[in-house]
């Protein structure tokens, strides 16, 4: 049998002969064993012998050449991929002595010059690619010139011929009797550096598991006996998979062992596997010599291609490899997993009928909505004047102010619930009840939540009592005429007031106070007027506005003028703060004072969150000081201040380093708000406006007697939202020191079954006797006469003529009228309400559905 056909058959190639047929050179024979440990070069020498001295010519010459462990043979092994029909060539080239013969044998150890490939590191790569630039053409890369040395085929070692395992086992013996190389065993780097967790993302790598890189530095050995005990040299095979180069106890792994080789970075270790920005395409093919190269021709890891998913799926990567994917900051894959997460549990919720699933309770909220609307409808039924919508309409504004301690009040603004709350399935939870004759009025926050196995539900309604509250039907107007007015008349007489916005983000501040700010320049100098209505125009006080935002805990920024320098906050003589560098305005007409205003507020910062597209991300405050010019005279202050939106830390967990810092110093300046007019309300010694640059600002506020107070505390009618307004209102209660007031009521099951309640608000016609008698009574209709018989449904039966005969002793055809009207009225307003509701279930459910 002819040579070349014996060694096709005794080795098991499959490809190559072909080249080495038409090479004709006759020469090289690059044979590898399935141990993939051993690459044996052979170099024959052309002959007619008989086919057996060919043999044993082959196997002295492979005695002679080299074995090359895995590690070093990735891309020349990737190569053998490539049938791009080149040759091969010696090895001995590839360290400059192209076409030379072997310089070693077997019986003499190579020295540093003459390593084997098999010892070879990226340092003796890189020498031997020095050492062939005298020989080869500078314009000959390393890469290349390497490459074109081998071609590497496997052979089954179990389908060995006894000269073949011969071969192998001599190899052996060579390959344990050459040095370990200098370079090698020096190339830990002298420093030693940490290393982030590297976590992979299972896409790109298709890796069944995530591979962690440790943080500390770890020799490559100590790591890859981390990765179950095999070495895992980070070399692809012909399938894309990794190749284990060699069993821990075999003696290159020995050797590697006792190297001290750090590894330094996965991109590191990838290059001393490859050679630097060496490295396999992750197609498991080799490279395109035309791909970009660095200077000496080889291009860097992250020029490699990427894998196909369907490459990858049979790729199981080392950490050296896997490297090349682009990982994503830590924080970034968290809130993706979360954000995930969330989604997929909304969408998991109609597909799971049992309910065992456990949810955060927001979704929960959501997807036990009906049960837990019904139960709220039954409770506001039993309190029919819960979110009634009179909002002291029947008060005057200083009525309320009234009820203030120490001249701090506060009230509670309920926003009304959104579109796209309501298109996700969310709900009121927050009832308010403004009808009683009370000091203050009542918010109740009818908590949702679900047993711990997560298919029970109950109920926790909390009540806060507040100096004045006001529900969703409220209109800008009513929030003026009881809080701000009262307040703005006060600055026209040279007090001191305040008024100051507070509440989650998106839950209606900057709306609220924008009202407050339109009326209130109009009533400043209303009440200006009227005041020096009878004194010459001399006499009139000078109204100047200064508007500045706090940002973070230290920052101060003018609003009025653009770009001017940082403003400082400093002590005055009169013991005042003043904002040293902020602009002041005369302003002479209410329009001039809103149109600073408004600029100012153009110019404020704000951020989109999750919960509001324009969210203030800024306290803004605006001073509008009225100077009298009588000497001696106080001079009139007031203040406004829209406060940046309070996060919890659900809010901010998506936010990045920065917004998350900025939450955390709002928050901090809004505790110490708290705390100053807690003390201010309670009179209770020192204040310690001192801990932020807000409650410096206002320092006189806190201080001078009779400056009132008013904090407007906005809260989100929605159930996802719960949490935040539950806080929001304890936060406000404890500032009067009613927080003891808080009434938790006792929880009680919520019932599927009521789900098909009815609708709550009850229309006039469906009134028994008392509540007919306490809806008079908070319309002030004492004088209707009402018998035991009389009930909604008799009286919407009755003429206006039939209610003067029956009801009145006097037969008073006005208030007959005025009744007739009112029941009508509101009998329209339930009616519109309970097609609303409708028209809200019939949605969800159908979107359940
Ligand atoms: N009572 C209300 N009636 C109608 N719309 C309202 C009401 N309150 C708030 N909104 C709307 O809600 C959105 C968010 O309100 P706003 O910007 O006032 O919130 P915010 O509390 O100031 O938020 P942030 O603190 O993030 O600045 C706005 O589009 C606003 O118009």
């Amino acid at each position: 049998m002819p040579f070349l056909s014996r060694i096709k058959k005794e080795f098991g190639f499959n490809r190559g002969t072909n080249e080495l047929d038409k090479t004709d050179r006759g020469e090289v024979v690059p044979i590898a064993t399935n141990r993939p440990k051993l690459t044996v070069d052979c170099k024959m020498t052309p002959s007619s012998s008989p086919d057996k001295e060919n043999e044993l010519n082959c196997i002295d010459n492979v005695a002679y050449s080299t074995v090359v462990p895995k590690k070093v043979m990735e891309s020349s092994e990737l190569h053998a991929e490539d049938n791009s029909g080149r040759g091969t060539k010696s090895p001995s080239s590839a360290r400059g002595r192209k076409g030379s013969d072997m310089k070693y044998s077997s019986a003499s150890p190579p020295t540093r010059q003459a390593r084997v490939p098999s010892a070879w590191t990226i340092s003796d790569r890189c020498f031997a690619n020095g050492e062939s630039s005298s020989a080869s053409s500078p314009e000959t890369s390393f890469a290349d010139s390497y490459d074109e040395q081998f071609e590497l085929y496997t052979l089954d070692e179990n389908e060995a011929s006894p000269e073949s395992r011969a071969i192998i086992d001599e190899m052996d013996q060579i390959y344990q009797s050459l040095p370990m190389p200098e370079s090698y065993l020096m190339s830990p780097p002298k420093k030693l550096q940490l290393l982030p967790d590297i976590v992979l993302p299972s896409k790109q790598t298709s890796m069944s598991e995530k591979v962690t890189v440790p943080k500390k530095n770890m020799d490559s050995s100590e790591l890859l006996v981390k990765q179950g005990g095999r070495e895992q040299r980070g070399g692809l095979n012909k399938d894309g998979g990794v190749e284990s180069s060699r069993v821990a106890n075999e003696p290159f792994a020995t050797r590697i062992a006792g190297a001290k080789t750090a590894y330094d970075g996965p991109r590191r270790n990838v290059e001393e596997t490859f050679g630097k920005g060496k490295g396999p395409n992750m197609n498991g093919n080799r490279r395109n010599s035309s791909a970009p190269n660095d200077s000496r021709g080889i291009s860097a890891p992250r020029e490699w291609d990427m894998p196909s998913e369907k490459d990858t799926s049979s790729m199981n990567l080392t950490p050296s490899t896997a490297v090349t994917t682009k990982r994503k900051p830590l924080t970034v894959q968290r809130e993706e997993e979360q954000r995930n997460q969330r989604v997929k549990d909304a969408k998991s919720s109609s597909n799971e009928r049992d309910g065992r699933r456990n949810l955060d309770k927001r979704t929960a909220r959501l997807r036990f909505a009906d049960a837990f609307t019904a139960d709220i409808m039954q409770h506001r039924q039993r309190q029919p004047y819960l979110n009634c919508g009179t909002n002291h309409s029947d008060k005057s504004g200083s009525q309320i102010q009234d009820r203030g301690v120490n001249g701090v009040s506060i009230a509670v603004r309920k926003r009304p619930m959104f579109d796209y709350e309501l298109d996700r399935g969310d709900y009121d939870v927050v009832s308010i009840d403004n009808t009683t004759e009370m000091t203050h009025d009542i918010t109740t926050v009818h908590n949702c939540v679900m047993h711990a196995d997560m298919k029970r539900m109950y109920m926790k309604p909390t009540s806060y009592p507040v100096t004045a509250a006001f529900d969703e039907h409220c209109c800008d107007d009513d929030i003026y005429r009881h809080i701000a007015e009262p307040l703005v008349i006060d600055a026209a007489n040279d007090g001191v007031a305040t008024i100051l916005m507070y509440g989650q983000t998106g839950c209606g501040k900057s709306h609220t106070m924008s009202g407050i700010e339109t009326r209130a320049s109009q009533g400043l100098f209303q009440a200006i007027d009227f005041k020096f209505a009878c004194k010459p125009q001399n006499d009139r006080p000078m109204i100047t506005i200064q508007f500045v935002e706090l940002c973070g805990s230290k920052v101060c920024n003018d609003l009025l003028v653009k770009n001017s320098g940082e403003v400082k906050l400093v002590d005055a003589e009169d013991g005042s703060v003043h904002l040293l560098n902020a602009t002041s305005i005369e302003v002479k007409s209410p329009e001039e004072l809103l149109g600073q205003i408004m600029l100012a507020k153009g110019r404020r910062a704000t951020e989109a969150t999750d919960m509001n597209g324009v969210s203030s991300r800024s306290h803004a405050v605006c001073q509008i000081e009225i100077k009298c010019k009588q000497p001696g005279s106080n001079r009139g202050l007031l203040t406004l201040i829209d406060c940046a939106g309070s996060e919890r830390s659900h809010d901010s967990m998506y936010h990045n380093s920065d917004r998350q810092k900025e939450s955390a110093e709002i928050n901090a300046s809004l505790y110490s708000l708290k705390e100053c007019i807690r003390a201010r309300a309670n009179k209770n010694g020192r204040i310690p406006f001192r801990s932020s640059s807000l409650t410096r600002i206002l320092k006189e506020s806190f201080e001078r007697d009779g400056a009132r107070l008013c904090v407007i505390a906005c809260v989100a009618p929605n159930a996802t939202d719960t949490e935040h307004t539950m806080e929001t209102l304890k936060t406000v209660a404890g500032i009067v020191g009613v927080d003891d007031q808080i009434k938790e009521e006792k929880a009680h099951e919520v019932s599927s079954h009521l789900l098909e309640a009815k609708p709550t608000i009850l229309p006039p016609s469906g009134w028994d006797h008392e509540h007919l008698k306490k809806f008079l009574a908070l319309k002030k209709m004492e004088r209707v006469l009402l018998t035991e018989k009389h009930d909604g449904k008799l009286l919407m039966k009755m003429s206006v003529p039939q209610m003067r005969a029956q009801l009145f002793d006097d037969r008073d055809k006005e208030l007959a009228q005025k009744l007739f009207d009112l029941l009508r009225k509101e009998n329209d307003r339930v009616t519109a309400i309970q097609r609303k509701e409708r028209a809200i279930l019939k949605k969800e459910r159908k979107e359940r559905v």
